[in-house]
């Protein structure tokens, strides 16, 4: 398959998570049986979908010993140095606490505090991701979270990926189950016989588990929309078209549903990235995801220019989006919708993925317009804290008073002024 160069004007890129009705359809049948009946639906979805029966749902202990047991040393040192590295990035993203003195001797503070328990997806349909246990456990755990539940679909063994199983054990995590899917998180969600229900259901997907998330959100909280991955990349005539083809399919090769654009005001550029595309696609052994993805959501577009190209990403809000031009640092700032930007050509996306520290649970089909990536401050709360003194709360009681009478709240008024009353009593 060649992708053509095409012109702005040619290009659209209608990319809504609900687009796909009959995905929507199936999801909610999946939640709703999986809410109402438990355990046993969940069996049955997974003998169907994932062609596995007879799972014992939960994992046990020695399974995630033994198969971190069972890793190569230098996946082990990998797994190890990158949890540091994206330790590290969370770490420094906690938030203070902060206490404003008012005027009148009040005190108006606010104060964070992590969820109690969460559920981390682990995607394990088309391929394994123990990066993404990291990237969902650590900030958890930064965070303060006490008890953490990961979940994975399971392959032939009836457990999740091996390597998944060996992340969960690196980190300490032992709640694991092995279901995937729009039913793991309906179980999640709603609480089954065996799965505890959680407050905040965390972790990227596909299209089935991206859209049963928005299905249970306001049931328990989402972190968000992180399904199919996707890729931007602007580059200038000085690009190498190589190394775009390359990124463009890193991204193209995780599931039919992902998105791979370069945009450039360079034709001459854009017609060796559709070379170097097909070169490449040729032994690449996901090449028929990749060619998948590429004929439904790749394109290569042609721009005026670099501001054209930057005004186009920011109505498309990408996932992640790749500055292959000379002054990286200069286009920064007129980026202001991405999941993650990757700046010059020695910083290709999978440096995220793996192992620079960021978090690459980002969001995507144009959630990036109001979402953040995964980070610590998605497993903390915040929570005002108000004190007044007497001395205070006399002096505004008039127009605390004055405003709940606004509003027909008599309740209201009445709670400030009995003590108005009581205040003036002496009691
Ligand atoms: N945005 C991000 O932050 C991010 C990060 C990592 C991975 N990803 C994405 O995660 C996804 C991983 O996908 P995957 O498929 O390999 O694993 P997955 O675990 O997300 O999905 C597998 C599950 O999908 C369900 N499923 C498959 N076909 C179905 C159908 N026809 N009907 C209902 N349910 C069905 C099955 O239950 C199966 O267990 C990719 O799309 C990848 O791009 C995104
Ligand atoms: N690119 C994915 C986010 O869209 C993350 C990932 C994990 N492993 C490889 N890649
Ligand atoms: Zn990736």
């Amino acid at each position: 398959m060649r992708l053509g160069v095409i012109e702005r004007n040619e290009f659209s890129w209608q990319r809504r998570a609900s687009e796909n009705e009959e995905a929507l359809r199936q999801v909610a049948i999946i939640v709703h049986d999986v809410r109402d009946r438990g355990d046993a639906a969940v069996a049955e979805w997974t003998a169907k979908l994932d062609k596995q029966t007879g799972v014992s749902l939960r994992v046990p202990r020695e399974a995630l010993q033994a198969a971190f047991d069972a890793l190569t040393p230098g996946l082990q040192e990998a797994l190890a140095l990158a949890a540091d590295r994206i330790r590290r990035y969370h770490e420094a993203q906690w938030p203070e606490d902060f206490t404003l003195y008012g005027d009148d001797g009040e005190q108006l503070g606010l104060v964070w505090r992590p969820l109690r328990r969460v559920g981390v997806y682990a995607p394990g349909g088309r391929g394994a991701y123990p990066s993404t246990v990291l990237m969902d456990v650590i900030p958890a755990q930064v965070a303060g979270v006490s008890e953490i539940a990961l979940v994975s679909p399971p392959g032939p063994s009836g457990l999740p990926h091996p390597q998944v199983l060996a992340a969960a054990h690196l980190l300490g995590v032992d709640e694991v189950y092995a279901v995937g899917g729009a039913q793991a998180v309906a179980a999640l969600a709603y609480g089954t016989q065996t799965i505890s229900r959680v407050d905040k259901i965390v972790g990227p997907g596909n299209l089935y588990v991206a859209l049963a998330k928005r299905l249970v959100m306001g049931d328990v909280g989402i972190d968000s929309i992180a399904g199919p991955s996707e890729v931007l990349i602007i580059a200038d005539d000085g690009a190498n078209p190589r190394y775009i083809a390359a990124d463009m399919l890193a991204q193209a090769e995780h599931d039919p549903e992902a998105g791979a654009l370069c945009l450039s005001p360079s034709i001459a550029l854009l017609e060796r990235v559709a070379d170097e595309l097909e070169r490449q696609l040729v032994d690449l052994p996901r090449a028929e995801i990749a060619t998948e993805a590429l004929r439904r959501w790749g394109a290569l577009v042609h721009v005026e220019s670099l501001r054209e190209a930057t005004d186009l990403c920011n109505q498309l809000a990408p996932e992640h989006v790749e500055l292959l031009v000379e002054q990286p640092e200069e286009l920064l700032p007129s980026i202001h919708f991405a999941g993650a930007v990757f700046l010059g050509e020695a910083t290709p996306e999978p440096v995220g993925d793996y192992f620079a520290g960021s978090n690459h649970v980002l969001p995507t089909h144009g959630s990036a317009r109001y979402a953040s990536g995964l980070g610590t401050h998605d497993f903390l709360r915040r929570m005002s804290v108000v004190a007044y003194s007497r001395q205070t709360l006399a002096k505004h009681a008039g127009h605390i008073v004055a405003l709940a009478e606004a509003e027909g709240l008599t309740a209201h008024a009445r709670s400030i002024l009995i003590r108005q009353e009581a205040e003036s009593h002496g009691r």
